[in-house]
Order: C-alpha cells, then structure tokens, then sequence
C-alpha cells in the first residue's frame, strides 16, 4: 500500500505544500494517540473558558488547536492559521505562502461518551492583492489547495483532496503512516439515507420542514421510496459516512437564536468538507448558494449546509426553488 508522501509526489503537488499536509499529519497522530489513550490521558472533559463562539471548549480542543498551531508555525511554511479555537488569525512567517484554517476537533461533544470526532483543514494560498491580516482568508471556497479531514474513528482516516479527486487513507500505527487504502472516492447520485439534527425540526425554514417531511413519508410520500436516517453529531464522520456509501448531511439554517441561524463555520468546515463532495461526484449548497462561490465576510462565519449525493441535493435545491419563505440567514 502507497504512503501518502509518495502519492502527493505523483500528483506534482508542490514540495512545499506536501510539507504543510505532512506536518498536520504529524499532529493528527499525536491527537489519535491522545483520543485513543482516552481517560488514562487525563485530556477528557471540559475546560472553564469559551472560545469566541461562546461554545465550552473540551480539554482536547485546546490541545489539539496548540499541536496543530504550533507545528504549522514551526515549519515557516506558513503565513497564518485561523482556527475554530482561535479569537484572531494567529501569524507565523510573513514570506511564506500558505494559509490553514482548520476545526481541531470537530464534534467534540462525542469526546467524552468515546464517540468519533476529527480535524477538519483548508489550505489556501496568500492572495497577491492581501498579503496582511484576517482578510487574506476572506477566500471563496474555490480557492483552496488542498483540504480535507482526520477521522479518529475505530480506525483513523485521513480523506483529501488537492482538486484530483478524493483519497482515503488510513493510519497504521504499525509503522506510524497513514497508507492509500481508496484510491477514488465516488459518491452515488441517488441515496435513501439522510442525516440531520431532527430535534430541530420545528425551527426549521418551510422548504427544509416540507423536505423532511416527505422524506419520513418514504414509499407512501411523494419521494416513493423508504429513508433511512443517520446522525453522528460530528460533521467529520456524518460527511465521511456519504463519502463511503452516499446520502445527503445537511444543517440548515433555523430560528433558534436569532443572531445565530446557522451552526458550522464556513472556513473550516463548510468548505473544506464541501470541497471533498464536490470532488468526489457530489453537491454543496446553503439551499440557495453553491457554497464554495460564497465570498467570506468574517473568519468565523456560520453558513447552512446541505451536501452529498448530486440527485437528493438536487431535490432539496428544488423545495428551497418551489416553497417561498423568510430566510434566517438572509
Ligand atoms: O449539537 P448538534 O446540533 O447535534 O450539532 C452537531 C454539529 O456540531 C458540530 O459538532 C460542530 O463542530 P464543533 O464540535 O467543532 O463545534 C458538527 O460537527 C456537528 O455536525
Ligand atoms: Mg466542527
Ligand atoms: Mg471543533
């Protein structure tokens, strides 16, 4: 089985680039031995503060975000990260070219019940027009180099791209590698499997509401087939799941606070994850948008998401189309 240096080599990924996705490989190790050590680690749990999304941060959020930060920074290969753990971008070499944005744990909920959860990365390059500041990650989607996920499931995966398909790897800690084991990820257009927070159903705008409701109606409803529903509570392993067999993850705007109508963060998780779909065969929209067209505002901006097989996203583009309605995130 091929190492994933060699394999980066083969695409004529830049020698520099390979560095930086080296380097994270390096801390998503360290983060899996962590995860896998569990309580006899003494990283579980929660820590006092906040970060600046007013979410608890776990002890291994912080952690994670200082491994992946510091490495990043001690190459010199990197001009700034941005992370979910992180007020401000963070600057390192101010000649470098490389820009990371990345969730360090993502679903981290799922740490303390010994659930998945993953690090999610967006490498992009500096803009020729910003060369200072939070504004050189004001980037669309479509400009990313390289992006893509760890997964520290039962066995821990690393899924990317660098714009030529979608790869997965997986981690032997026999040798310490994370070793080719797909060579092309596909997704299947069509799917009778979906996945989302349902205990946010009645915040929901009307086409999501309507869209659901005919889903749960399977072969008795307008759709004419049975669903299945799947939901992980952690981004990372709810999109790996579509990126293995199809389906669609979606976590659409709601009502539930009104000056936070969506919950992930367009940056290091939308993006990038919408990133892999897209490269594998698949769709990622807000319902209205292709997310990777939308300009960035603000390091730390919510979108909705609604991704995965081409056809189903299709369809709920279509009740977005169809059914007028207020828009939360308008
Ligand atoms: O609490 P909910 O509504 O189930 O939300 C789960 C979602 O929130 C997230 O956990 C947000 O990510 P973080 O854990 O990095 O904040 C996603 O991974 C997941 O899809
Ligand atoms: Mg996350
Ligand atoms: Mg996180």
């Amino acid at each position: 089985m091929q190492r994933l240096i060699p394999v980066l080599n083969n695409d004529h990924v830049p020698l520099h680039l390979i560095s930086v996705i080296n380097t994270l490989m390096t801390a998503a190790k360290e983060i899996s031995h962590r995860l896998h050590q569990g309580s006899l680690a003494g990283t579980l749990g929660s820590t006092l503060d906040e970060n600046i999304q007013g979410e608890t941060q776990k002890k291994l959020d912080v952690v994670s975000n200082q491994l992946i930060k510091n490495m990043l920074l001690e190459t010199n290969l990197v001009r700034a990260v941005a992370s979910e753990e992180e007020d401000d971008i963070v600057e390192g070499n101010p000649d470098a070219k490389y820009l990371v944005a990345y969730d360090p744990l993502d679903g981290s909920s799922n740490i303390d019940v010994n659930g998945s959860v993953g690090t999610i990365f967006s490498i992009m390059e500096v803009p020729d027009h910003c060369k200072h500041g939070k504004d050189m990650f004001l980037q669309t989607g479509d400009e990313q180099v390289a992006a893509g996920y760890i997964l520290y499931g039962p066995s821990s995966m690393l899924v990317m791209t660098t714009g030529k398909g979608v790869r997965m790897y997986t981690l032997d800690h026999t040798v310490g590698e994370f070793l080719l084991t797909v060579e092309q990820v596909k997704i299947p257009a069509q799917t009778q499997e979906f996945s989302i927070n349902m205990a946010n159903d009645r915040f929901w705008s009307a086409p999501m509401k309507q869209y659901i409701k005919d889903l749960l109606q399977g072969e008795e409803g307008p759709r004419g087939k049975r669903f299945n529903m799947r939901w992980n509570a952690a981004m990372v392993s709810d999109v790996h799941r579509v990126l293995c067999r199809g389906g669609i993850f979606t976590y659409p705007a709601d009502c539930r606070e009104a000056d936070k109508p969506c919950k992930l963060r367009l940056l290091y998780e939308a993006n990038p994850m919408s990133f892999l779909i897209e490269q594998a065969g698949g769709r990622a929209s807000t319902g209205y948008e292709r997310i990777m067209s939308l300009q960035p505002t603000e390091i730390h901006q919510r979108v909705a998401v609604m991704m995965g097989s081409a056809d189903e996203v299709g369809t709920c583009l279509q009740y977005h189309k169809d059914i007028p309605c207020q828009r939360f995130d308008a």
